[in-house]
């Protein structure tokens, strides 16, 4: 059996990550901390001896410009490299743009946990006639208004990020090439409950930290035999908590 690699890596730290913001589809870029953490995140990835044939991003400039960082990092920049809205973050609804933490103050841990980590719970959705909807955005200008979000679940991302999955990064892999997507924490999650097949319940704790390559080794049917965090896991482990209580209350 030979494996194929594939690399999730989540962009570095944002302007919005670093405000305790919920992003989602709101298109903010890296802070200079994240900068430097994509520029370790491709040092990393050069000393376990990783190449890329192909990688895949999302329409956000956070992801787009740390998967650059990254590439440039490895003097890979030169490799093909494909964006779809597919990848993007979740949509946070009505959420996008609010403090975390005053959020959780409003509505109560459980409730913000329900809207951040569940599967099926969707956040209240953003009003069709905000200006920061997506039917507003010339880069989604080409597709049909009504498949544009305005709020979404896990369960509605991973719908939306699975035909992607298949029609492009599934053949890429099966054809043995080796592959980075460099997306966000809640596409991300939504792929990782995909390829790993935790359920519902596992998927509510599961954290996924900024800019920590997640390595995936797949047989031939492309089903996980393996995945890890690269460099030091006791590292990961605390990012991922990090993540996990950015709502709670100051
Ligand atoms: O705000 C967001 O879009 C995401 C990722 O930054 O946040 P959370 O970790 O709360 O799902």
């Amino acid at each position: 059996m030979s494996t194929r690699k594939l690399v999730l890596l989540r962009h570095g730290q944002s302007q919005w990550n670093l405000e305790n913001r919920f992003t989602g589809w709101v298109d903010v870029d890296i802070t200079e901390a994240g900068r430097l953490e994509a520029v370790a995140a491709g040092q990393l990835l050069k000393t376990e001896g990783l190449a890329f044939d192909v990688a895949y991003t999302s329409v956000l400039k956070r992801a787009i410009r740390t998967q650059n960082v990254v590439l440039e990092a490895l003097d890979q920049l030169w490799i093909p490299v494909i964006k779809s809205w597919r990848l993007n973050e979740r949509h946070y609804g009505a959420l996008q743009g609010l403090d975390k933490a005053e959020t959780t103050a409003k509505h109560g841990e459980e409730q913000v946990k329900i809207w951040r980590r569940s599967y099926d719970v969707p956040p209240p959705p953003m009003d069709a006639a905000d200006p920061g909807h997506p039917k507003h955005d010339p880069r989604y200008a080409a597709y049909d208004v009504n498949a544009l979000p305005a709020t979404e679940s896990l369960a509605t991302t991973l719908d939306r990020v699975l035909p992607f999955w298949h029609d492009a990064i599934a053949p890429d892999l099966k054809a043995g090439k080796t592959v980075l997507v460099t997306a966000h924490g809640n596409s991300l999650r939504a792929l990782y409950k995909y390829l790993t097949g935790v359920g519902e319940k596992e998927i509510l704790e599961i954290n996924i930290p900024t800019a920590i390559p997640l390595m995936f080794e797949l047989d031939d049917q492309l089903k996980a035999v393996s995945h890890r965090y690269l460099g030091d896991p006791e590292a990961a482990k605390r990012a991922a908590e990090a993540v996990a209580n950015q709502a709670k209350q100051k």
